[in-house]
């Protein structure tokens, strides 16, 4: 697992690690990997350290100080390299170090502006976990011109404009191909957008760990939710596996239904009970003849008896929100078993709150807008501060949350929020989260708490979409797309298995 924390964690890490240290000593291990990650970079896209112009974006902190002394390393190393002084100050240290190494030092103007352009890697050590709030001029120019460049851009800790707890970006930030974060990783790097801003992530040991706490943020690789995911043992039957029982599907919307079977299906679920009105029924049958489907009489109130024994229930996904909707809503909000509340579920439960008060353990997918319904804040403002309001919403309404995003978070009061970075931006299609709340459900089902269901479903979520985009293969090779195309939410849940091997 991945783990990341806020820089106060990291400030307090860092104060315990100092203490047994002679001063500067952080910075100098920092700087050393620094200069190691830029000459490999260098060397991968020109051949040569040597010779090679490197610009420094050099702020008034210890960042800058970091980003002074690796441009130090490379300039020994024959870089011609140019550190351009943007604060109210500079490290001293850290200037001598590269003026003694042959390079130069020129304060900001217009001309030295345009050093950004002209370099073959760009430095970023404005700031770093000391930055607060949008940048203030001249970074904010410096940190757009980044975007501009064709030069490799390198963040030192976080790229400049990233709140490193939260992933925020309030102005203009620095966009890095690579960002090298020293000691643990900061949060700010696991949230977009501050992920995607961060580019490849680079860890550098500084002798952190040994003084750090719980993580704030972690991010589960491959191998952990190969270890959390329910495997079928020799006596297992479909029965132990898990039962899940979907309720989903309208007369109007019925993809919703097959794509939510789907994707239970597909994730490995022992049985998949199907419950909504004919129409949706007829159209599960058709495709998934697996699942045992039951037509629900909602005339004369909702009864899930006819059911069947199931482990978990999915609901919500193309049901509606109208008076029978919200029948079976309740119905299965009642049962004594984990729920996942999704799509057209979450708009009911938004307008009736108390639904989500139960015993057993309900998760709950939003998008950012299902989420604005739930918590009455405006879409945009979720959108740009997932974090706090991942965490609000769970701490808020009681339940698990899984937050849907180009980084898919998960919140659970107590425990650190999951950030899961596998999807691809063709993931952004109708019909996905469908998949998605039908994979959930057959983990949920499969014995796992609603978190790790979440973490494993969205992990896997993701994998497939990828798999489906590159048309089954790795997908190596170039195109427009990096090797990608377009696919449908059904192609998400036929890539399930070859995902799962994956793992
Ligand atoms: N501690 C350690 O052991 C180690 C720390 N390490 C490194 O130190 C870094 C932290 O250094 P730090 O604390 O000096 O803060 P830092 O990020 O350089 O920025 C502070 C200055 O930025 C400015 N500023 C702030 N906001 C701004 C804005 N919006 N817009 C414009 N300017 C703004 C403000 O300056 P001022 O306004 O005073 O000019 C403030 O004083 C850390 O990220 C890592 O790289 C490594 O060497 C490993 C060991
Ligand atoms: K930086």
């Amino acid at each position: 697992m991945r783990t990341a924390y806020s820089p106060d964690q990291i400030r307090t890490a860092e104060a315990a690690l100092m203490a047994g240290l002679p001063a500067g000593t952080l910075m100098q291990r920092a700087a050393a990997g620094l200069a190691v990650v830029c000459a490999r970079l260098l060397t991968g896209a020109h051949g040569r350290v040597y010779g090679s112009r490197v610009t420094v974006l050099t702020g008034s902190g210890d960042n800058g100080g970091d980003a002074l002394y690796a441009g130090a390393r490379l300039a020994r190393r024959g870089a011609r390299v140019v550190a351009v002084l943007a604060g109210s100050r500079t490290h001293e240290g850290g200037l001598a170090a590269l003026l003694a190494a042959g390079g130069r030092a020129v304060a900001f103007t217009e001309e030295a502006l345009g050093l950004v352009g002209d370099a073959d890697l760009v430095l970023d050590g404005l700031v770093g976990i000391g930055g607060g709030g949008a940048l203030r001029e001249p970074y904010g120019t410096l940190a757009s011109a980044t975007a501009d460049t064709p030069a490799l851009v390198v963040a030192v800790d976080v790229p400049s404009g990233v709140d490193s707890g939260t992933g925020l970006v309030a102005g203009p930030a620095v966009k890095a191909h690579v960002t090298v974060t020293f000691g643990a990783y900061k949060t700010g790097l696991f949230v977009d957008p501050g992920a995607t801003h961060a580019g490849m992530v680079e860890l550098v040991d500084i002798g952190l760990r040994p003084h750090l706490p719980g993580p704030d943020v972690a991010a589960p690789a491959d191998g952990d939710v190969a270890a959390l995911l329910p495997r079928p043992e020799a006596e297992s039957d479909k029965y132990r596996r898990g039962v899940v029982g979907i309720a989903a599907g309208s007369d109007t919307y019925t993809g919703a239904a097959v794509l939510s079977a789907g994707g239970a299906v597909r994730a490995g679920a022992g049985m998949v009970r199907f419950a909504s009105s004919a129409e949706p029924v007829r159209l599960v049958r058709a495709r998934w003849p697996e699942v045992v489907t039951t037509i629900l009489d909602t005339a004369s109130g909702v009864s899930l008896d006819a059911i069947g024994r199931v482990q978990a229930w999915v609901v919500g996904p193309g049901m509606g929100t109208g008076t029978e909707a919200h029948a079976v809503a309740r119905a299965v909000l009642s049962a004594e078993v984990p729920v996942l509340v999704d799509a057209d579920g979450l708009t009911i439960v938004a307008a009736d709150r108390a639904l989500l008060r139960r015993a057993a353990p309900t998760l709950i997918t939003p998008h950012a807008g299902e989420l604005s319904r739930l918590l009455g804040v405006p879409r945009e403002l979720i959108e740009a501060r997932r974090l706090e309001h991942v965490r609000r919403a769970a701490d808020e309404l009681g339940v698990t949350v899984l937050l849907k995003g180009s980084t898919t978070l998960i919140a659970e009061t107590g425990l650190p929020v999951r950030a899961i970075t596998t999807g691809t931006p063709w993931l952004a299609t109708g019909g996905t989260g469908d998949v998605l709340s039908g994979i959930a459900g057959a983990f949920l089902a499969g014995g796992l708490s609603a978190y790790d269901a979440a973490s494993c479903a969205a992990h896997v979520h993701g994998l497939a979409a990828r798999v489906a985009a590159r048309g089954g293969g790795t997908g190596k090779g170039g195109g427009a797309g990096g090797g990608e195309a377009p696919i449908a939410a059904l192609d998400v849940a036929e890539a399930l298995p070859a995902a799962l091997r994956m793992l």
